[in-house]
């Protein structure tokens, strides 16, 4: 299967297979592993020339991912999809296909599946997200408009949400161009009377398109391409969109203009403007007002985008002399709607998409990024999760990880009760700060810190609005490194500020609880405990001891985890002198038992440890 690219979403990405030290050791006894990690180096600017191994994206296991690891994930398809979409579906996934669901319908079926793949008659509510009751991950949008999902709520409970934007683009343009053809010569009209029983050539006399401006209302995917085929028509075309390249317009000959001189200077319009809450109703009387009379409007948009009584009156007194229309503000539009049977009207069911072609492509486009974001990746098409390219995501992926695990590492540092109100991360990087993307690692660090100590599933998708919930304010700081920018992050540091610690050798000299990480061939590993420097590998647990460096402690420690039978996969030590304070550093694969941490805690010369649990 040809799955796009992709980010895990629910959890960790797997560590890649590394050849770094810490795999090595990780089954030698635990005195062999000591090591000691020169004092201190805060501050050096290290010429980096370790290449990242790039990490392969894995089968995921665990929570979020957990219906297609432990068995096929169920998806309810609840409107007609191609044949091509749904085999690919029915691969991988259990399919329900169920069409026509009422609202109550389809809130009883949601909480039974973990995807839903919809087109644009269903609507996809906060009801709908709220009845899901945590299990739905992911609504799929078969084409592109997704004004019928909810995307707040579906961000606020982590669901993602993906469309498939590009694959009925040039269907929706050609039902554009036909109905601008169509309307100009009275086609539908003409039709109806002549199977009528009529004859009626004087009644039917159409207008030419040739020398006439088209005005293109959003110059996107469509309108662009209704621009393309409309000039081949030898029509003149004008655009207006706020947001759109004007280079873009240009290479087509197009040129972008107001909104009221497109309007006004416009024998034809029309609209491919996308329906938010700033272009609803756009089209009003006062828009229809200014409109050059008898102008002509084609709407392949949304209908919500003009206001229907509005444009029913403009058609009764002449401003606007034919409309064509295949959306409707309520679809389908009532049967006794004016507008579908007002005489200059021609109305198609919301057919723009409807062809062959576009719907095996809409159904193969979602159907593989759906079965992604199952697998736990980000597809290129999410609506409500950062658009990180493909290439930027798998240079990223060890640091994912390492920022989850710092998260996770740092919040059980804390001592319980004292509130954590704000969270510095800092990003050591050659980089220009244009070239390094940090949103998934902010978002990696939130999920790390909120999920030990709450019910919340964190993902991708709703980490800055759970910690925005939780009053948690995330700060993102850039240290600059000279040398080079080859490797995207040197380091990563996540700083608490104003908050007790249960181990107070992680409190910096500024009193944050400070760690940082690097990845090192590929895996996390911690490289700072407060002001101490340590190099352990964060692909298990963690151990840490504060006690003054005195000889035969590591000894003592590892011995006491090899009779217990903890397996030791790393140690390291930093001190700030000799004969000073120091910090132990052990990666371990299982929890300690009680005894144990007794009889360690025993040790005269341990002043603190904490075992931390980091997956
Ligand atoms: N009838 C159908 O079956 C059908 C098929 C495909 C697309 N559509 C609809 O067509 C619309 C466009 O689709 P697309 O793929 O070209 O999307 P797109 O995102 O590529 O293009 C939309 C363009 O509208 C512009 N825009 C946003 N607000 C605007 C405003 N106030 N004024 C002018 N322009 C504005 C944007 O900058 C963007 O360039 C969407 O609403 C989509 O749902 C309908
Ligand atoms: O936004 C879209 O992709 C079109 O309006 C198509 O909608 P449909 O999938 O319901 O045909």
């Amino acid at each position: 299967m040809a799955l796009a690219l992709a980010m895990p979403l629910h959890h960790l990405l797997a560590a890649p297979p590394s050849t770094s030290p810490a795999a090595v050791a990780a089954h030698e006894p635990a005195g062999a592993l000591a090591h000691r990690a020169s004092p201190v180096r805060r501050g050096r600017l290290r010429l980096l020339s370790r290449r990242l191994s790039a990490a392969p994206l894995p089968a995921l296991s665990s929570q979020g991912a957990g219906a297609v690891a432990e068995g096929r994930p169920t998806v309810l398809v609840t409107e007609k999809l191609g044949a091509a979409g749904l085999e690919l579906l029915r691969k991988f996934a259990n399919v329900d296909c169920a069409y026509e669901l009422t609202a109550e319908e389809l809130r009883a079926k949601v909480s039974l599946v973990d995807a839903l793949v919809v087109r644009s008659a269903t609507r996809v509510t906060r009801e709908v997200f709220e009845a899901a009751r945590g299990r739905l991950r992911v609504v799929g949008r078969a084409g592109v408009g997704i004004d019928n999902v909810d995307l707040q709520a579906a961000t606020e409970v982590g669901c993602l949400v993906v469309n498939a934007p590009t694959a009925n683009t040039i269907a929706a343009a050609e039902h554009a161009i036909a109905l601008l053809a169509a309307m100009a010569r009275n086609v539908a009209q003409a039709d109806a009377s002549l199977k009528a029983g009529k004859w009626q050539r004087n009644k039917y006399v159409g207008v030419s398109l040739v020398g006439k401006t088209l005005a293109i209302m959003g110059f996107g995917k469509v309108g662009s391409e209704v621009a393309r085929r409309a000039k081949g028509l030898g029509m003149d075309i004008i655009a207006h969109d706020p947001y759109a390249p004007v280079d873009r317009a240009r290479a087509i000959g197009v040129d972008l203009v107001s909104f009221d001189e497109a309007i006004s200077i416009a024998d034809f319009i029309s609209l491919h403007m996308p329906l938010t809450p700033s272009t609803s109703k756009l089209f009003d009387d006062e828009t229809f007002a200014k409109m050059k009379k008898g102008v002509r409007i084609i709407n392949v948009a949304r209908g919500g985008v003009v206001d229907e009584d509005a444009l029913l009156r403009s058609l009764d007194n002449g401003t606007v002399s034919q409309a064509a229309l295949d959306v409707f503000t309520e679809e389908p539009p009532p049967k006794d709607s004016k507008l579908v049977h007002h005489e200059n009207v021609t109305v198609t069911p919301h057919l723009g998409a409807s062809t062959t072609e576009a719907q095996e492509g809409v159904a193969l486009e979602i159907a593989q990024a759906v079965l992604g974001a199952l697998k736990g990746e980000l597809a290129g098409t999410a609506v409500n999760a950062p658009m990180v390219p493909d290439e930027v995501l798998l240079e990223l992926s060890p640091y994912v990880v390492l920022a989850e695990k710092l998260g996770r590492l740092v919040v059980q540092l804390v001592a319980g009760g004292s509130g954590i109100k704000g969270v510095k991360v800092v990003y050591s990087s050659a980089r220009d700060p244009d070239d390094l993307d940090t949103r998934i690692l902010r978002a990696m660090v939130i999920k790390g810190i909120i999920e030990p100590i709450s019910s919340a599933f964190v993902n991708i998708v709703n980490a800055d609005y759970v910690a925005k919930q939780r009053g948690l304010r995330i700060i993102e700081e850039r240290t600059f490194l000279d040398g080079s920018a080859e490797i995207p992050i040197d380091s990563i540091q996540v700083h608490l500020a104003n908050v007790e610690s249960k181990f107070a050798g992680a409190l910096s000299d500024e009193g944050d609880i400070k760690v940082e990480g690097e990845v090192k061939d590929g895996a996390p590993h911690l490289t700072l405990v407060g002001p101490f420097s340590v190099d352990v590998s964060l692909e298990g647990n963690l151990i840490l001891c504060h006690q003054v460096d005195q000889p035969g402690i590591i000894g003592k420690v590892g011995s006491i985890l090899g009779k217990m039978n903890v397996n030791v996969n790393f140690m390291s030590v930093g001190r700030t002198a000799p004969g000073k304070q120091a910090i132990m550093a052990i990666g371990v694969d299982e929890e300690p038992e009680k005894e144990a941490a007794k009889l360690i805690g025993d040790i005269p010369s341990i002043e603190e440890f904490v075992f931390l649990k980091l997956r």
